[in-house]
């Protein structure tokens, strides 16, 4: 087993019982899949299951601030609760003396950054199979009240069989009542939207959408919009709305037009899921079978992928 640092290699989770008895559970530490924040994440097999897992390992003295638990709680009790082939499956959460450990839904395939940096852009066909995905999770989680607020191709694992699968509910936040505003500002500086910058009138769901739209534009492109060399010339490029589509590229008027539909700056303007599904871009002659739901569909390398 790859097993970089000085922690055993077979993990043991204490389980008392309501009728007081103990019970060890066992889990066989595996190779090291890289950093999340704070968290250290490997692959893990249970002992009784053999089921594979990714766990994240939060050492709790990255918790002293309550802060920091608090995040961490919230994080574990939004993620815990959603259940949508598109996002991925929370399997379990425990802790030892040492650390809180998350069980996650292995995605074999990494992240669609990876993707990106292979194939440098996606074809059109593909990308229109690989957003229905992420509209179809975005629409069961804002139908929970849940908004991401960190949607980006990092936060987009992809399962054996390519399937896009949300993860990182991190910078997550469930909305108590419809209407209600937040106002802490978060997510990555090259997704994160103007509202969001501006921090006066708060921010909701469109934050996500401003997002996909980011995404959108970056799968197409094979570089995010407003990406500059330093933070804060994105900041102001994002709140100027300063981005164009590279001549070089070529684009279909119903990509460019749904991409710029999306990045308008004013949130209220902004498409929503729906409006977005039903946009050309998506219904255009070249369109994945519209029986299938997105989930059960690898989404097809193009022929001249195939060809380079
Ligand atoms: C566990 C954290 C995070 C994650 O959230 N998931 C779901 C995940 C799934 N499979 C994988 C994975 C399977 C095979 C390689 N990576 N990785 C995941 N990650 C990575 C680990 C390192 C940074 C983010």
């Amino acid at each position: 087993m790859a097993n970089n640092d000085d922690q055993p290699a077979i993990i043991e989770e204490k389980i008392v019982r309501v009728n007081g008895e103990v019970a060890i559970r066992q889990y066989s530490k595996g190779r090291f899949l890289g950093k999340g924040g704070f968290a250290r994440c490997y692959e893990f097999a249970s002992m009784e299951t053999r089921k594979l897992t990714a766990a994240k390992i939060v050492p709790k003295a990255s918790l002293t601030k309550s802060r920091a638990k608090q995040k961490l709680m919230t994080e574990i009790k939004i993620h815990r609760s959603l259940h949508h082939p598109n996002i991925v499956g929370f399997e379990h959460f425990f802790e030892d003396a040492e650390n809180v450990y998350i069980l996650l839904e292995l995605c074999t395939n990494q992240t669609m950054n990876e993707l990106l940096r292979r194939r440098k852009r996606l074809t059109e066909l593909e990308v229109q199979c690989y957003l229905s995905q992420v509209i179809s999770a975005l629409t069961y989680l804002h139908s929970h009240r849940v908004i991401h607020r960190d949607l980006k191709l990092g936060n987009f694992f992809l399962s054996d069989k390519m399937e896009i699968k949300i993860g990182d509910f991190g910078l997550a936040t469930k909305l108590e009542f419809d209407g209600e505003k937040k106002r802490t500002i978060c997510g990555t500086p090259n997704y994160i939207a103007p509202e969001v910058l501006d921090g006066k009138q708060g921010h909701s769901y469109e934050v996500d959408i401003w997002s996909l739209g980011v995404v959108a534009y970056t799968l197409l492109v094979g570089k995010p919009p407003f990406e500059t060399s330093d933070v804060k010339t994105t900041y102001r490029r994002i709140r100027m709305n300063a981005y164009s589509f590279p001549e070089n590229v070529p684009l279909s008027e119903a990509s460019k037009n749904l991409v710029t539909k999306i990045l308008v700056t004013d949130p209220t303007k902004r498409p929503t899921l729906t409006e977005i599904l039903n946009h050309e871009f998506f219904n255009q002659g070249n369109t994945i079978p519209k029986t299938l739901p997105p989930s059960t569909l690898a989404c097809p390398p193009s022929a001249s992928y195939l060809r380079q």
